[in-house]
C-alpha cells in the first residue's frame, strides 16, 4: 500500500465555546481513493474538513497532507496545492465579479506569471465544463449547478490533490446531482483524491467506493461503501437509514436476499433467482 495522502492521528478540535467537536479522530485516506463523509447534522463534518484543509487548527492530535503538517494559518502554497476545500454553498466562496476571475483568483495569489495563471483558469473551466463564453458573466447569475462548478474550478485552478467538497448536491435535482458526481468521479479518475460530505445515502451508494461515518465528534465506521450502508445498527446509530433498496433487501426473507443490496437492479436478481414467490408474512418480516 503506498504512503497515505492523509494520515489523521488523535485529532481533537475543541471551538472556543467549548464545544468539543471532534473527539480522537484516526484515520488515514490513500491516494486517489473517493471517499464520502457521512453522519448527522453537527456530527463533525465540516469542522474534520476544516483541520484537514488548514482552515483550523487541531486542539490535539495531528494532520498530515500530501506530508504537510497541517497547522492553521501556515496555508503555505505547497498545502494549498494539496488539498481545497469546496464550500456546501457555493455563494459562500465565489465573489468576483466575473468567471474568469473568479477562477484566476488562487493562482494570481500564489504569484504565478498572467500566462500560468491564464493557462489554469482555461484548463479549470475546461475541466470543470465551464464554457469560455461565460468568462465574461457574473457568477452570480449562473444556475446553482453552474456555480458549484465555478467553485470547483476555483479550486482547481490550484491543481490541488485532494479535493472536499462539502454537500455537492444540497438543492440540485436529480439530473444536476448525478452530474456533479460524475464530474467528481471524472476528477477522481484522473488522479484527484475525493472527499464528499453528503446525507444522500444513494449517492453514496453509487458513486463512492469508501465511507467514513461520524457521531458525536467520533468516527464510528469506515470501511468500503457496501459494508458501510448495509451495517443498519451502526447507521442507525449516526441516525442514517441505509438507501431504500438495502432496507427492502434487509426485511424480505429467503436465502437469495442477502441484504447487501445497494441497487434496484441488485434486488431484482437476489428477486428472480427465488424458486417461489415470497408469501406476505415473509416480506413483513
Ligand atoms: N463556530 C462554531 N462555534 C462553536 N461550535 C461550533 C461551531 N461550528 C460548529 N460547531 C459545533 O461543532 C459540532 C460539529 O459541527 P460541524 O459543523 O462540524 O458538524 P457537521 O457534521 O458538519 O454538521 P452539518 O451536517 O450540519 O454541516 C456541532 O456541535 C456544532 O454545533
Amino acid at each position: 500500500m503506498s504512503e497515505p495522502i492523509i494520515r489523521v492521528d488523535h485529532l481533537g478540535y475543541c471551538y472556543p465555546d467549548g464545544t468539543q467537536a471532534l473527539d480522537d479522530i484516526s484515520i488515514s485516506i490513500q491516494p486517489q481513493e473517493m471517499v464520502a463523509l457521512i453522519g448527522t447534522n453537527g456530527s463533525g463534518k465540516t469542522t474534520l474538513s476544516k483541520c484537514l484543509n488548514g482552515i483550523l487548527k487541531a486542539t490535539s492530535g495531528s494532520v498530515l497532507v500530501d506530508r504537510i503538517k497541517v497547522d492553521a494559518g501556515l496555508r503555505s502554497s505547497k498545502l494549498i496545492s494539496s488539498i481545497g476545500y469546496v464550500f456546501q454553498n457555493p455563494d459562500h466562496q465565489l465573489f468576483n465579479n466575473n468567471i474568469y476571475d473568479e477562477i484566476a483568483y488562487a493562482p494570481r495569489n500564489l504569484k504565478l506569471s498572467a500566462d500560468e495563471v491564464d493557462h489554469r483558469v482555461r484548463e479549470a473551466a475546461r475541466i470543470a465544463g465551464i464554457g469560455e463564453e461565460l468568462f465574461g458573466e457574473h457568477p452570480f447569475f449562473q444556475t446553482k449547478g453552474i456555480r458549484q462548478r465555478i467553485a470547483i474550478a476555483s479550486i482547481l485552478s490550484l491543481r490541488p490533490k485532494v479535493i472536499i467538497v462539502d454537500e455537492p448536491t444540497t438543492g440540485q435535482d436529480y439530473r444536476q446531482s448525478r452530474e456533479v458526481m460524475e464530474f467528481l468521479r471524472e476528477l477522481n479518475r484522473e488522479g484527484h483524491t475525493i472527499i464528499v460530505i453528503t446525507h444522500d445515502m444513494d449517492i453514496v451508494a453509487e458513486h463512492t467506493d469508501r465511507v467514513i461515518a461520524m457521531t458525536h465528534g467520533k468516527v464510528i465506521l469506515d470501511g468500503p461503501t457496501r459494508d458501510v450502508l448495509t451495517n443498519t445498527e451502526v447507521i442507525a446509530e449516526a441516525d442514517l437509514l441505509p438507501p431504500l433498496v438495502t432496507r427492502l433487501d434487509q426485511r424480505l426473507a429467503g436465502p437469495q436476499f442477502s441484504g447487501q443490496a445497494l441497487f434496484p437492479d441488485e434486488l431484482l436478481a437476489e428477486w428472480n433467482a427465488r424458486s417461489a414467490m415470497p408469501t406476505a408474512a415473509e416480506i413483513g418480516r
